[in-house]
């Protein structure tokens, strides 16, 4: 494609030098940049793109992007805003991906990726062919994609992705949107067919600064959605918003979707009444404009009753018979991860889940101490380089569920593992916690195999904030580490 031909994306452009330059690819990651590239200079947070241009043009970039002229010798398409031109021009270099497919964004503190898995089962299971995009992984059908970012990709790896999907003829494309790439406009090249809010709760206040400015990132989702009016019922959009959440107010203001509410407390279009934790699971009336059910699911806790609500509402939308969905939400066994059950035949429960935030942590604790017949055993710690004032929350969350916690590492990346624990303790305090019910222990290994030496008949174990990952990260080194490997090494360990 021409230079001039991206150009076109854009309004207003300058193009220095020669128009007719080929492009053949794009990056804007002066790395991984190949012959043909068009590079994209991007003023970041910690870096400038621009300061990079010249390794991009030594690796074989035929072209820039840049929001100022730049002493090289390649041309250069000056732009204003190079973030905004680098979702513009990548989905104009991908053909528009997001208007082949249906695309459903995912957003919320908690539960994106959970809601992803059971909306996509949901749909498959109709025969759709479905992508995947989410901080487990990436997938169509069922091939997987390497997964290079933790959860919503930079506007050019989205466009490319998408791309394939739609090259595939994938029909639905169920992806989790992070408040960081809505904020950092990584999704505005694409046209989405639906939105989901799960929830909000506080996190990532490092980079949102306030809950209002978090609600504002997160409200961008359903601003995007401008059209719930077309006598063509695939042209609407819908905007899924959980009732029992305040946030939803100001995102049904937002919308020009169809809104359609869901949840268990007040009053809206799909609701559940009746919930019952079972030993299989969690059961629950449900009741929409679309008929009544009974439902008996595997996955546990209310939260998951949320979850599952709002796919249910974005299922409903897609004109999938309530009675199929049913069958394939009773289908689901469990969400990797997601109070994931370490079984080796002991006596002693143990799970592994993904909650780090203080809200996910309370959610996990709370459905645990439904069931739990022994002693609570939490084992968690809280990310380096993130949302500080969250630790000490999660500390008190801990304490008030838990007869035991041992305050561990949680990726501590550039940060030192102690001072996070320190961070962590003062919420324990706070609330009284007896000294001789916690341990302050940063080898995250020699916390799991303590609690698990020490757990009694009956106990459960909750070893959270790491899920599905395979890697705790110090000091921007990836080490192997997966919580369930672990658990059960000790589990087995302790048997012998
Ligand atoms: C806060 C944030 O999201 N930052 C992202 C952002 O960084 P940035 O704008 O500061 O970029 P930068 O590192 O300053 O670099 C600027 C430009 O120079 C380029 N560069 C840089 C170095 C070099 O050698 N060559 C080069 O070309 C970079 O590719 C980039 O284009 O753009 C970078 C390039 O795409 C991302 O890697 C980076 O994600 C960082 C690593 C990150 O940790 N992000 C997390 C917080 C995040 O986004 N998380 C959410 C999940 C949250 C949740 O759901 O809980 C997510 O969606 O993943
Ligand atoms: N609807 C919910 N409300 C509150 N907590 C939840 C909900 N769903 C899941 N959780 C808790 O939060 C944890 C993370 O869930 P999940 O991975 O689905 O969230 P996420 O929004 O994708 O997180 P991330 O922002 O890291 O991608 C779970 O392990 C569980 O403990
Ligand atoms: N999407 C979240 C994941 C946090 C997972 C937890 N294990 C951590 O590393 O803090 C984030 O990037 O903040
Ligand atoms: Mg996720």
């Amino acid at each position: 494609m021409k230079l001039q031909e991206l150009a076109s994306a854009l309004l207003i452009t300058h193009i220095h030098g020669d128009k007719d330059t080929e492009i053949t690819g794009i990056e804007a990651d002066s790395r991984k940049v190949k012959q043909g590239d068009l590079f994209l200079c991007i003023p970041g947070l910690t870096a400038d793109g621009h300061d990079y241009a010249p390794k991009a043009i030594a690796l074989g970039a035929s072209a820039l992007v840049t929001e100022r002229v730049l002493d090289v010798s390649v041309p250069q398409l000056v732009v204003k805003d190079a973030r905004y031109a680098m979702a513009a021009i990548s989905a104009h270099f991908f053909g528009y991906p997001s208007k082949e497919l249906k695309i459903i964004g995912i957003t919320g503190t908690n539960g994106k990726t959970t809601s992803t898995y059971i909306l996509e089962k949901i749909i498959a299971d109709q025969g759709h062919l479905t992508g995947l995009m989410g901080n487990i992984h990436i997938k169509i059908g069922d091939e997987y994609i390497e997964n290079k970012a933790t959860n919503t990709q930079e506007a050019l790896e989205l466009q490319r992705i998408l791309r394939k999907m739609a090259d595939a003829g994938t029909d639905y494309c169920i992806m989790e949107v992070s408040s960081h790439g809505l904020d950092m406009g990584r999704v505005k090249g694409i046209q989405f067919r639906s939105g989901i809010f799960t929830n909000l709760t506080q996190d990532h206040l490092d980079y949102h600064k306030t809950m209002d400015g978090y609600a504002a990132a997160k409200g961008l989702l359903f601003s995007r959605l401008g059209n719930g009016f077309s006598s063509d019922p695939n042209a609407r959009q819908y905007a899924i918003l959980n009732a029992d959440d305040e946030a939803s107010q100001m995102f049904h203001r937002l919308t020009a979707a169809q809104v359609i509410t869901y949840g268990i407390h007040n009053d809206c279009d799909v609701r559940a009444s009746d919930i019952r934790m079972t030993s299989q699971g969690t059961e629950f009336q449900l009741h929409s404009f679309a008929g009544e059910a009974s439902i008996h699911m595997q996955l546990v806790g209310k939260f998951n009753v949320y979850n599952v609500l709002g796919a249910i509402a974005a299922a409903l939308a897609e004109g999938i018979p309530l009675a199929a969905i049913r069958t394939s939400v009773e289908r689901i066994a469990v969400v990797e991860g997601r109070m994931e059950v370490v079984n080796e035949g002991q006596e002693y429960l143990v799970l592994v889940d993904y909650a780090h935030t203080p809200d996910g942590l309370e959610n996990a604790l709370s459905t645990v101490s439904e069931f739990a017949e022994g002693k609570i055993i939490t084992v968690f710690g809280c990310g380096g380089d993130r949302d500080k004032t969250k630790r000490p929350l999660m500390g008190k969350v801990a304490a008030h569920y838990s007869d035991f916690v041992y305050v561990t590492s949680d990726n501590p990346r550039t940060e030192d593992p102690d001072g996070i624990l320190a961070d962590i303790e003062p919420g324990l305090k706070e609330v009284n916690y007896p000294s001789n019910q916690y341990i302050l222990l940063a080898d995250r290994k020699k916390a799991i195999q303590k609690a698990i030496e020490e757990a009694g008949p009956k106990d459960v174990i909750l070893i959270a904030g790491k899920g599905h990952e395979t890697y705790q990260d110090i000091m921007g080194v990836k080490h192997d580490f997966d919580d369930r490997l672990v658990a059960k090494a000790a589990i087995k360990g302790r048997t012998q």
